[in-house]
């Protein structure tokens, strides 16, 4: 199958959880505080130990090494790290002007140091980095928490035109049902350590893909 497929994941003190994300396809994932969403997308990026099968258009994350299974599943944490002093030396090419602009930069920004940016500007370029090495999926942990509301549409409208571009699968977390009404094709709820869809969630994308839970 093509996208990601996720099968009798086992992760912290949370499963069986299975879950199929279409290429293009969009899933919302939502869940209090402390259900374990971080954990979720962390286990899927093999950044944490876990058990059962967990694909990628076919490839299964066993089958190769764990940088390489990162460099096409791409993670977005919740809070980004940065090692270097500006924001131009985390980009090993120049950074996309068109991606640039689209998250409300110009091309300056590359100069900026990173000690001076906002947690809302960190969260843009962190989106920005992510997306340079064109993962296969996306895991977006809360990727607009930051954000004030017109920079909330310009990072919902960009990744949108990227995915239609690209065709990431992507899973979405986030603590806002609006949000996941209008971007995902699919919710669900990680609660009492399983994911159960949220049929209250409305689909408003035009692409609907059949519950695989
Ligand atoms: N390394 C760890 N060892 C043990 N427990 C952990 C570890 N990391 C996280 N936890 C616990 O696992 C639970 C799930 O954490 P997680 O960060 O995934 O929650 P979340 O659903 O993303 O929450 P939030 O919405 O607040 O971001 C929390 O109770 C957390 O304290």
């Amino acid at each position: 199958m093509n996208g990601l497929k996720i099968e009798n994941l086992y992760f912290h003190t949370i499963g069986p959880v299975s879950l199929s994300v279409a290429k293009s396809e969009c899933v919302g994932i939502m869940g209090p505080s402390g259900a374990g969403k971080t954990l979720f997308l962390r286990a899927i990026a093999d950044m944490d130990p876990h058990t059962g099968k967990i694909f990628l258009n076919g490839t299964e994350s066993a089958q190769i090494s764990g940088h390489q299974w990162r460099r096409q599943v791409g993670l977005l944490p919740a809070e980004s790290s940065w090692w270097l002093d500006t924001v131009g030396e985390h980009f090993d090419k120049n950074i996309n002007k068109k991606w640039l602009s689209a998250v409300g930069f110009d091309a300056d920004v590359a100069k900026w140091e990173i000690s001076r940016l906002s947690s809302g500007e960190r969260q843009r370029l962190a989106l920005l980095r992510l997306l340079a090495n064109r993962p296969e999926c996306l895991l977006l942990d809360e990727p607009t928490a930051n954000l004030d509301p017109e920079n909330i549409t310009r990072v919902e409208k960009f990744l949108e035109t990227y995915q239609r571009e690209n065709k990431p699968s992507v899973i979405w977390v986030s603590h806002d049902s609006e949000q996941l009404s209008r971007i995902s094709t699919r919710c669900f709820i990680l609660k009492n350590k399983s994911l159960i869809i949220n049929h209250k969630s409305q689909i408003t994308n035009e692409h609907h893909f059949p519950d695989t839970v």
